[in-house]
Formats: C-alpha cells, sequence, structure tokens
C-alpha cells in the first residue's frame, strides 16, 4: 500500500512548558460522607488540566490527630494518598487543591481542627521549597502514619527526600506508638 506522505505522521505535537512530574498528594475527611468525599476529590484532581493520570490508594480508617496528640473521641478521619500525574506547577497544583477544599465545604476554623476535606502536597518530584506557601516535601509528612501508610499501599519502594525510606519512617513510627 502506498503512503501519502503530505499526510503528518501520527505524533502529538511536541507541547512547550514543564515535564510531567508525579505529586504525592494526601488526602483526609473527618466529617460528612468521607469515602464519597476523598473518591470524588481524587476524581475531581483526575479532571483538572494537565492533569494526565491519578492512581488512589486503599482508605485507611484513622484516629484523628489533634496538636496534643491522638484524639479517639473525635470523628475518625478516612485517609489515601493519590499519585498524581502533572505539568501543573507545584504552587498552581496546591492552589488548584485547596479550591477543590472549598469546593467540598471546607472551612478553616482551628489548626488540625475537624474538616470535610483536607488535600496536603506531600512531594512534587524531588523538588525542595521552605517558601511558606508551598513547603516540599510537606515538612509534617514523616511523622504521620495516616499519610505515609497508604503512600506504602501504591508504592512500598517509595522514599521521601531527605528523610529515606517511607517504610522505615512508618516502622519507627509504629515503634514509638507515635504518628
Ligand atoms: N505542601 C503543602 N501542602 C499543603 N499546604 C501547604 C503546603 N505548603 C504550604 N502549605 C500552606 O499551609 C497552610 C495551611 O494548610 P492547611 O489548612 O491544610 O493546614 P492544616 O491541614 O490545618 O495543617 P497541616 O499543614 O499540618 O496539615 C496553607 O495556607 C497552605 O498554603
Ligand atoms: N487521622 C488524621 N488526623 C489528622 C489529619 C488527617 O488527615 N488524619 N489531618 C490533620 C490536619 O492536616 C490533623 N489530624
Amino acid at each position: 500500500m502506498s503512503r501519502n506522505l503530505t499526510i503528518p505522521p501520527n505524533i502529538p505535537p511536541s507541547r512547550e512548558g514543564r515535564p510531567e512530574t508525579v505529586a504525592v498528594v494526601a488526602l483526609g475527611a473527618n466529617l460528612g460522607d468521607r469515602e464519597a468525599t476523598i473518591r470524588g476529590a481524587a476524581e475531581r484532581i483526575a479532571r483538572l488540566p494537565l492533569v494526565t493520570d491519578v492512581r488512589l490508594s486503599a482508605l485507611f480508617e484513622t484516629v484523628a490527630m489533634r496538636l496534643d496528640g491522638p484524639d479517639p473521641d473525635a470523628p475518625g478521619y478516612v485517609n489515601a494518598v493519590a499519585l498524581v500525574t502533572t505539568r501543573l506547577a507545584p504552587e498552581i497544583l496546591l492552589g488548584m487543591l485547596h479550591a477543590i477544599e472549598d469546593e467540598n465545604g471546607r472551612e478553616r476554623h482551628q489548626r488540625w481542627g475537624d474538616r470535610t476535606l483536607d488535600l496536603d502536597l506531600i512531594t512534587y518530584g524531588d523538588v525542595v521549597s521552605d517558601d511558606p506557601r508551598v513547603q516540599l516535601p510537606h515538612p509534617r509528612a514523616a511523622e504521620r502514619l495516616f499519610v505515609l501508610e497508604p503512600w506504602l499501599d501504591l508504592d512500598p519502594d517509595a522514599r521521601l527526600r531527605g528523610r529515606g525510606r517511607v517504610a522505615d519512617l512508618a516502622e519507627e513510627l509504629r515503634a514509638r506508638g507515635d504518628g
């Protein structure tokens, strides 16, 4: 069969801008229909522009952590982690995560208070940032089993830049009865 060489080959047009990067996003909810909120948020992230893939972990039931420690009397959380492949810049992605929190009726009364939806950017590729608006990796991720365990569910070999293997961090927290 002859080929018409005037028709361009089926190669996607080259795209300017940043390369695709995998971001780790932590999801948590302890008010309302927590599971539906988490699954809906992951679907919403998947529909963001310049997001090409979202893999959601299993959902974990966890005890609410307050600033002064675990509070078994507070409404429990459903936690999960999503691996998000995106060409959005980290600060833009975080802004969009905040918008999704707002769409879900997130109110900001109290640090570590109850919430319909919390979305944290845990890592964005290997990017390190101490800008208070976008700290990367998330400065409290290594102390949070409710982040590390869902992350391990998706990626047992995960590493947290500057802190080593996520599996080792989780093991230390479990051994201390912490996190
Ligand atoms: N990597 C990050 N992920 C999420 N928020 C961040 C990050 N870096 C900086 N921030 C900023 O932290 C501020 C507080 O975020 P948020 O309301 O989610 O706090 P919190 O959930 O109560 O506590 P924590 O930050 O310990 O999870 C926000 O204004 C946000 O811009
Ligand atoms: N179990 C649990 N506790 C929390 C969580 C969370 O996601 N899960 N998020 C908080 C603020 O980011 C504070 N405490």
